[in-house]
């Protein structure tokens, strides 16, 4: 299979930029992503290549930034592969808590061992919201309580939930690709105890609720979601969500209370935060 490459410099060039950069290249179809000296390297398979598409993502960007960049060619490579190898490297949480991936071989010695195979799927734990769910599973006391992870992309955070002793999990994802991979993620780390599902939140029916939910996804998304988390939610349940900024807090927040949750903290890291709310 051909790649094209796209080199894209960035003005200013910063971790932000390359983080929102990468992200909605992948809505428009870009696989990987690797971060350079200028900007972001991404690549997607020739035949998926829309010259158009990526013009009107430049010039609708949500950050000030201005961008250049050039088109090559690629020799046919797994640019997945190449990436997983090069630049998912293992991630160590508050020592106790490792993710790493099965060709890493970091001795399985830690609290809670992690194995990622992340292929296309968000959630390697290097992104900062992963990382600060990943930090309030760790503290939380799940022990027997159902619970929901929203958005699960590779699962790492239900499956961390299930060795914290959550019980029983659904995960939901709307992207294909998240739910094959979470599938394999699943077997990799021996979690049996979630079930899986493809979707959004028209699949949250009150015959299912939950203790806890855990919901890492955007701003807008979870707006528009939070009456439909609400509507699953045990009383005195918990609601954790991230993926969006401090500054995004108080339109979660009166969202949030709109629907009978209570603010209870929140946990920010370069910007991003993650927040729980807990049900009356
Ligand atoms: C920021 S990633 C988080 C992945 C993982 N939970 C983590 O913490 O690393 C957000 C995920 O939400 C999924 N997603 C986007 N819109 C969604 C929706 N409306 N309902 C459920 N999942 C959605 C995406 O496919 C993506 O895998």
């Amino acid at each position: 299979m051909n790649y094209i490459e796209v080199d894209i410099v960035c003005t200013p060039n910063n971790e932000t930029i390359s983080e929102v950069l990468s992200a909605t290249l992948g809505e428009i179809g870009f696989e990987s992503f690797v971060d350079t000296d200028t900007g972001v390297k991404g690549y997607i398979q020739k035949q998926l290549f829309d010259k158009e598409a990526l013009d009107s993502l430049l010039s609708d960007f949500p950050l000030e930034a201005a961008f250049d960049y050039r088109v090559h060619e690629v020799e046919d490579k797994n640019w997945n592969e190449e990436w997983e190898k090069n630049y998912f490297q293992p991630l160590i949480i508050d020592d106790r808590c490792i993710i790493q991936s099965t060709f890493h071989n970091v001795p399985a010695t830690f609290e809670y061992n992690i194995y990622i195979d992340p292929k296309m799927a968000f959630g390697t734990g290097h992104h900062q919201t992963t990382e600060l769910m990943i930090r309030e599973i760790l503290n939380a006391d799940f022990s027997g309580k159902s619970l929901l992870d929203m958005g699960c992309g590779t699962a790492i955070l239900a499956i961390l939930a299930s060795m914290r002793g959550a019980d029983p999990i659904t995960a939901i994802d709307i992207d294909e690709w998240a739910y094959d991979n979470a599938k394999e993620n699943l077997s990799l780390n021996k979690i049996s105890n979630i079930e899986l599902k493809i979707g959004g939140a028209e699949l949250l029916s009150a015959n299912e609720t939950f203790d806890v939910i855990l919901a890492n996804i955007n701003r807008n998304i979870l707006l528009n979601d939070i009456h439909a988390y609400v509507s699953v939610l045990n009383s005195g349940g918990e609601l954790y969500m991230s993926g969006f900024y401090i500054e995004d807090i108080p339109v979660i927040q009166a969202e949030s209370e709109k629907y009978g949750l209570s603010f209870d903290h929140f946990k920010e890291k370069n910007n991003w935060v993650a927040v729980k709310f807990t049900k009356n």
